[in-house]
């Protein structure tokens, strides 16, 4: 691990954080870390507490939009897709996050990927370390990302893997990875999450093809934009914690992708920022949440919003969620189609691709709720 730390841009956070002891080896203070959320109590030093700011209004409202339900639009019936599409576009223009039920992932699947979840987290320490995110990477194991940020950690514990689109199902890349990296004790959990990341996979074209009706695109627009596109699924665990009203689980932002395709357990905590106000999403277990990214705000070239978001954390439960997050293929270009410029308007986004972003989000900036503006400013001065 490199010795020389770097700068977010619009955090005290360094990467890697400098250890709080000079002598301390960044395993131990993996370790410290862990302890402290295992512990389930805040501790006096600031690194877990957020500003009050981003903490506020926790709970206040709920959402309360309709939730999309896909049976029709999937059976071909063309009364039942206009309506998704409306309420779909409707969601997308107003905060960038819609619901759906009747989408064809078995929730028997669903409910055995939280089972794997706690298997995973269960796992001894050692065990999880020896998986643990490196630097500039998002694949592996993070404890309250304290190997990258030393300030406003959050509250959870989360492992992270890769499903490409381009591998087809007999490659078994998800079991692969669970073999190759826990050995015989976690062979379930790779089958499940195989077979969970197909399904996303599905999922997310046919959210795709409604999401280009809804612009009134053509419908394969966006399926043959992202058919060989790229995901990272990550599990996260948002331990109890006795001070709840002053950290969070993951802070204010909006995604740095494309799609995010996300299933909460019932203990419920997720809230998005609708006109103004903090909304709470009610856990519904068989719905799917959809949060549209960045990138896709930027191929919308800004009609459809990205989600601005956050996850609170328990004081009596441990809460968990299932992200799907959905990237176009490295070498595709983001750049919004022609139709979707009204009269003459100009693109408002720089061309670039999902490395670059990722670059963004990895490197140079913390995700937050500004991070499309300030990666374009970014992306102007040192790449265009
Ligand atoms: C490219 C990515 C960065 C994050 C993981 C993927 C997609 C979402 C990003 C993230 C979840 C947004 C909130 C902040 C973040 C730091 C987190 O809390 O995990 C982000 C992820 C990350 O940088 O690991
Ligand atoms: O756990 C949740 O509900 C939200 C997680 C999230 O926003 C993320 O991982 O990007
Ligand atoms: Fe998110």
């Amino acid at each position: 691990m490199s010795s020389s730390p770097l700068m977010y841009r619009n955090d005290t956070a360094l990467f890697p954080s400098p250890p709080s002891d000079p002598k301390e080896q960044p395993h131990q203070k993996y370790e410290t870390v862990a302890t402290i959320l295992a512990s389930k109590s805040l501790p006096k030093d600031e690194k877990f507490i957020w500003p009050s700011v981003d903490v506020a209004d926790a709970l206040k409202h709920e959402l309360n939009e309709p939730v999309i339900d896909l049976g029709g639009f999937i059976r071909g019936d063309s009364d039942a897709t206009a309506r998704a599409a409306q309420l779909l576009r409707e969601g997308c223009m107003k905060h960038g996050f819609f619901q759906v039920t009747n989408h064809e992932v078995n929730l028997d699947l669903i409910r055995a990927a939280y089972d794997e979840v706690d298997i995973i987290f269960k796992q001894s320490l050692e065990k999880k370390l020896s998986m643990r995110t490196e630097p500039g990477v998002v694949r592996g194991y993070s404890s309250a990302h304290s190997h990258r940020f030393s300030s406003k950690l959050p509250w959870k514990e989360t492992f992270t893997f890769y499903y490409d689109y381009n591998r087809n199902d007999s490659n078994h890349q998800v079991v692969e990875f669970f073999d190759s990296s826990f050995g015989e004790d976690l062979k379930q959990s790779g089958s499940i999450y195989q077979r969970y990341c197909d399904a996303m996979k599905e999922l997310s074209l046919v959210i795709m093809d409604l999401l280009s009706i809804s612009l009134g695109l053509n419908r394969s627009f966006f399926r043959e934009y992202f058919q060989d596109g790229f995901s990272y699924m990550r599990l996260n665990s948002y331990p109890p914690c006795n001070s709840a009203n002053l950290t969070l689980g993951t802070g204010p932002h909006s995604d740095p992708n494309s799609l995010t395709i996300l299933h909460q357990d019932q203990v419920g905590g997720l809230e998005v920022l609708s006109e103004g106000n903090w909304k709470s999403v009610r856990p519904r277990p068989d719905a799917l949440v959809i949060n549209l990214g960045d990138t896709f705000m930027a191929l919308t070239n800004g009609i459809y919003k990205s989600c601005l978001h956050r996850a609170l954390v328990n004081e009596a439960k441990e809460r968990r969620s299932l992200v799907f997050f959905v990237n176009p293929r490295e070498d595709k270009v983001v750049r919004a189609p022609e139709e979707l410029l009204a009269n003459g308007e100009e693109r408002k986004y720089p061309d670039f691709k999902w490395p670059d972003m990722f670059e963004f989000v990895q490197k140079h900036y913390r995700p937050d709720v500004e991070t499309l503006p300030s990666f374009v400013e970014w992306f102007n001065s040192t790449k265009a």
